[in-house]
């Protein structure tokens, strides 16, 4: 192995930029040409790559987004895109891959090494998604970003005494919204894993005005579906006669510095991806579970479930009493 290729694809999180440089300088300290591919599977398509040097990733660590810029690419999904794929990473002579991305990344990462391409995957992705990994880069962070928000729009809610929706990130998986639910002292938290219950949110918001409470912090994952959070808000006006507000944190959650802890599992991620492409051991995904690093067959990791922690669901409701 004499050159390796790095991207990121899919929705950008904090901690890319840790990855790709451990993925540049473990590289260039293995002796390997590293390759910088812009703009994820479609810049591959079309060629967009660099050289990177050590200098290339200096004084990122520290940066939320991703110096390779990110897209989503649906002519990668087609044979054509593929062909066009393949005959860039022979141009470029690029012997392994690193993709860092979320499960539509390992689909086509998957697809690459069913046509006989070295590749690694690294999750980089904020909603956690990911059965066969505890945690994914980028993770952390947002849920500190959301728990920072919940504690301010808390300050305004209580001075109001009204209920606040807070709509967070995450398209079919409700971690962001249990954890930081958890962790701000939501009183409810609404995940698509187990849908919305309107009528246990209102009674449980009369039960908590009866006994005195002036404000309550509802969390709201993206994912649940059939009724939008202004459509819960005016439910809850109805039904109990507070009054709610409601916000959408959006992109917000994505920008910003990476956590200690994203940058330590991007960086050690990124080296491992780099040490299996040297070992001949491709076809993998790198991840994290009970504190160990793991790698699994592409196959085998996408296709293991993603448990639903319902211990931290039942503890947050619990505790909201
Ligand atoms: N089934 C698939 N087969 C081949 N390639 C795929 C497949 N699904 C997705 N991809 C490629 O991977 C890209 C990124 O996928 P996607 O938009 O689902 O983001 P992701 O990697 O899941 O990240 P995030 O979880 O942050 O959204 C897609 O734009 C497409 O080019
Ligand atoms: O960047 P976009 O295309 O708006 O995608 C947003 C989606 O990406 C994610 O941030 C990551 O999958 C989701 O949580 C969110 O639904």
């Amino acid at each position: 192995m004499k050159t390796i290729g790095v991207l990121t694809s899919g929705g950008d999180s904090p901690g890319m930029n840790a990855a790709i440089r451990a993925v540049v300088r473990y590289g260039i300290y293995s002796g390997l040409k590293v390759l910088g591919i812009k703009e994820g599977f479609k810049g591959l398509m079309e060629g967009k790559i660099e050289e990177m040097e050590l200098s290339s990733v200096a004084n990122i660590i520290q940066r939320g987004g991703t110096i390779l810029r990110s897209a989503r690419s649906d002519e990668f999904m087609t044979d054509r895109g593929k062909e066009k794929a393949l005959n860039i990473l022979k141009v470029f002579n690029i012997d392994g891959l690193v993709v860092i991305g979320g499960d539509g990344t390992f689909r086509g990462a998957l697809d690459l090494s069913k046509l006989g391409v070295p590749v690694i995957g690294v999750p980089g992705t904020i909603d956690n998604d990911l059965g066969y990994t505890d945690y994914t880069i980028g993770f952390d962070t947002v849920v500190n970003t959301v728990v920072d928000a919940i504690g301010k729009i808390r300050d305004t809610t209580e001075s109001h005494g009204r209920a606040s929706i807070i709509e967070v990130m995450g398209r079919r998986c409700g971690d962001i919204a249990l954890q930081s639910g958890l962790a701000g002292g939501a009183d409810s938290v609404i995940v698509p894993e187990v849908g919305l219950d309107e009528v246990n949110i209102c009674k449980k918001l009369i039960d908590s005005r009866n006994r005195g409470k002036r404000h309550s912090i509802i969390i709201f994952a993206e994912g649940v579906g059939d009724v939008t959070p202004y459509e819960l808000g005016d439910i809850i006006k109805k039904n109990t006669d507070i009054d709610t507000r409601v916000t959408i944190l959006g992109h917000l959650q994505r920008g910003g510095s990476p956590s200690a802890f994203d940058r330590t599992l991007a960086s050690r991620l990124g080296a491992k991806a780099v040490q299996l492409l040297l070992e001949g051991d491709a076809g993998k995904l790198v991840g994290r579970r009970n504190g160990v690093l793991v790698a699994e067959e592409i196959e085998i990791g996408l296709s293991m479930e993603k448990v639903f922690d319902e211990e931290t669901y039942k503890l947050t409701d619990i505790l909201s009493i």
